[in-house]
């Protein structure tokens, strides 16, 4: 499998160069050249295998033959290894035909798990086959960041900084970052919002000699791994629903558009899902571009779902490249357009397009309070703040009697307070995260500026 940069400008490279590379050179981002598909029987081959079996089959032809099948089968048996459910990623039935798909049973409580368990796995391998070492950047508007330490803590070939917007997420989030004691992990609390932060990572990418001087990666869905090691959990799903014999609706509580990209990558790969519900906090920017082409930057407003305070959705580049019938020049001139204008210029015809799969929901705190008592009041389920936005956008949008997964993307002992507020109830955290609380932070908080943040990465980096 090659993978080629939506803006046409990098040189095309296989999967490992890709995980090690992040972002492309010319500020794009990777993906295949081609998408692989199944066919009807081999996807019914699929159905009751167990997660990690499943996993390994449906990301192996996106790596091909540079890591064998059996080895990436180990690699997926030990990153779900330390799952809190025996299914890894249960299915829980809401009503008729809302069913939640639980990402959260990962040791950092969220989706991110799904992906990053394995991608700390394939880096070791990578690196230690290559004797390289990388300097990982991320940014994380709460659950990247924890994930992508737990994932990488400890790794002698792995420096890892992670920018997180200071005051913006949970505590239980900030704490599971920053109580983490890893030699090899710096967190810094950059005064913005999460827009900056990962503006300041891809500014980073694009410094082209700091790039190479640190070696840099990222961890962030902008890495084409994040995404490929999403789309097994909506195989998984489905295929338990009846596909590929019948179709399904995903419903994807959505920032920066990986997950929900990821189901899309799954409908490419030809699994019947039928509609992709894009629901949103008040930072409503992909709604917009839905409901009526308008795809505006504004500022990012603060939520009880912090963690999909995001405006610019990186991933939505790599939508937009299929969209334009992956002309990479029209695509990096309207990602260009946006960042000088803070508004993409999409032409009609590709609007179209995508709203003949993707519909947009939007719900504000209110409302998201509403949901998560509605459900545990209606069905005895205690949903986090994310999770709740889901499965009304489900409610709302799904297609009738379609089997519509809802990505229920965090525990919701992440969110305590909105979950009290909502319910009278405090979820509590796992006995392993319980003195969670008495742990001692260590973070630096730095000015949104690309010279303070360069400076503090490679002073972690050369620390020894
Ligand atoms: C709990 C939770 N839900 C939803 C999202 C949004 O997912 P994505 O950024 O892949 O759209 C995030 C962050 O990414 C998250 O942490
Ligand atoms: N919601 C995320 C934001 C970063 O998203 P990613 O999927 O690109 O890593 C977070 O919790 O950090």
């Amino acid at each position: 499998m090659r993978y080629i940069s939506t803006r046409g400008q990098a040189a095309p490279r296989d999967f490992e160069s890709v995980l090690l590379a992040g972002l492309a050179e010319d500020g794009g981002l990777f993906v295949p050249d081609a998408w692989p598909e199944f066919t009807m029987a081999e996807w019914r081959a699929l159905r009751g295998l167990p997660y990690p079996e499943l996993a390994a089959r449906v990301i192996h032809p996106f790596i091909g033959e540079g890591i064998p099948l059996d080895a990436l089968r180990e690699m997926t048996a030990r990153a779900y290894s330390g799952f809190g459910h025996p299914a890894i990623a249960p299915l829980v039935q809401l009503d008729t035909s809302a069913f939640a798909l639980e990402l959260f049973h990962g040791p950092t409580l969220a989706f991110k798990d799904m992906a990053m368990q394995l991608l700390g796995l394939l880096f070791d391998h990578v690196l230690a086959k290559r004797g390289q070492r990388v300097t990982i950047v991320g940014a994380t508007s709460g659950d990247t960041g924890s994930a992508a330490i737990e994932a990488c803590r400890d790794r002698a070939a792995i420096d890892m900084v992670i920018l997180h917007p200071e005051g913006r997420t949970s505590d239980v989030q900030r704490r599971q970052m920053t109580t983490v004691r890893a030699e090899n992990v710096r967190n810094i609390a950059v005064q913005g919002s999460f827009d900056d932060c990962q503006d300041l990572v891809k500014a980073m990418f694009a410094d082209a000699p700091f790039r190479e001087e640190m070696h840099l990666s990222a961890v962030n869905s902008i890495n084409w791994a994040r995404i490929a090691a999403q789309i097994p959990y909506y195989a998984y799903a489905a295929l338990a629903l009846g596909a590929p014999d019948r179709e399904v609706a995903v419903a994807v509580p959505t920032g920066n558009f990986g997950n929900v990209l990821a189901a899309w990558a799954a409908r490419r790969m030809g699994l019947p899902i039928a509609r992709f519900i894009v629901a949103a906090n008040r930072n409503d920017i992909l709604a917009r571009f839905l409901a009526a082409n308008d795809m505006s930057a504004r500022e990012v407003e603060p939520s009880l779902s912090p963690s999909m305070d995001i405006q610019v959705s990186s991933n939505f580049e790599r939508l937009l490249f299929e969209l334009l019938g992956r002309d990479a020049h029209a695509t990096a001139e309207t990602m260009q357009r946006f960042r000088a204008e803070g508004r993409m210029p999409v032409p009609d015809a590709a609007w179209r397009e995508a709203t003949a799969f993707f519909t947009g929901f939007t719900l504000d705190d209110p409302g998201t309070l509403g949901e998560i008592r509605r459900l545990w009041v209606e069905c005895g389920y205690l949903a986090d703040p994310h999770t709740a936005i889901g499965t009304a956008a489900a409610r709302s949008l799904a297609p009738p009697g379609m089997p519509t997964i809802i990505a229920a993307t965090a525990h919701p002992a992440k969110f305590p307070d909105a979950v009290e507020r909502a319910t009278g109830i405090r979820p509590p955290l796992p006995a392993r995260l319980a003195d969670l609380y008495e742990r001692e932070e260590r973070y630096t908080v730095l000015p949104n500026d690309l010279a303070s943040i360069e400076a503090a990465v490679r002073a972690h980096a050369r620390r020894n």
